[in-house]
């Protein structure tokens, strides 16, 4: 299970603090919305959840398993294993092909999961399918927000976060994501989505609003 804990969080860049003492829970399962004003933290949350950016104080627990005391080499098994980012920058390989920053994904997980993966099932589900070898960098920005949310149907991480996953999309694309996004939490995975959009709010089970 991968329930996600977050308690008496603080981020701080200078003298100015983003969030102070923050606690919240999400259930595995379940899809929450961070909001908030342009500034608010947003991003800068799930980056430290993601491992990226750490809290000045605070504790991160996922699935009872405190992931903020882990030593370095243990968040990276973490973070390559347990965590799906789907963000601003896509986070792609840019100048390789669809279906190699797919198979990226699974590298970790050994040959036979690759061999065995649904590449081109997951292409289909994004409006991408025959496009595999199509160069990252050749794409639109919507195209590549797609490519982040096959490499997470091919991944299948018990953690989620997404940083306007929509936001270079049309409301046709928009919906598909979402419906996506909730059949992953409906596997087990615990979905964190920051936006903006009230329409992606709509589509998630709490809201966390950091304005
Ligand atoms: N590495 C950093 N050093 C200093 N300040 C930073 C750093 N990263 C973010 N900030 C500042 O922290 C604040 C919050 O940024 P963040 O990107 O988390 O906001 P956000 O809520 O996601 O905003 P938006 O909705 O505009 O994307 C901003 O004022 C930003 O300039």
């Amino acid at each position: 299970m991968s329930n996600i804990e977050v308690h008496g969080a603080t981020k701080k860049f200078g003298s100015k603090a983003l969030f102070q003492n923050l606690t919240f829970s999400v259930p595995a399962g379940q899809m929450m919305a961070v909001m908030g004003t342009s500034g608010s933290g947003k991003s800068t949350l799930l980056n430290c959840l993601g491992l990226l950016e750490k809290f000045d104080a605070g504790s991160l627990t996922v699935g009872g398993q405190q992931i903020s005391a882990f030593s370095s080499k243990e968040q990276r098994c973490f973070r390559r294993d347990s965590l799906g980012y789907m963000f601003q920058n896509y986070a792609l390989i840019e100048d390789s092909t669809i279906r190699d920053n797919l198979e990226v994904a699974l590298a970790a997980s050994g040959k036979a999961k690759i061999r065995g993966a649904d590449f081109d099932g997951a292409l289909q589900r994004v409006g991408l399918g025959g496009r595999g070898n199509e160069l990252v960098y050749s794409l639109s920005g919507g195209e590549q927000q797609r490519v982040a949310l096959a490499r997470l149907l091919v991944k299948r991480p018990a953690v989620v976060l997404a940083d306007e996953p929509t936001g270079a999309l049309d409301s046709t694309n928009e919906s598909m994501v979402m419906n996506e996004l909730r059949n992953i939490a409906n596997a087990g995975a615990t979905v964190l989505v920051a936006t903006h959009s009230n329409v992606v709010m709509s589509h998630c089970d709490t809201v966390l609003d950091l304005s």
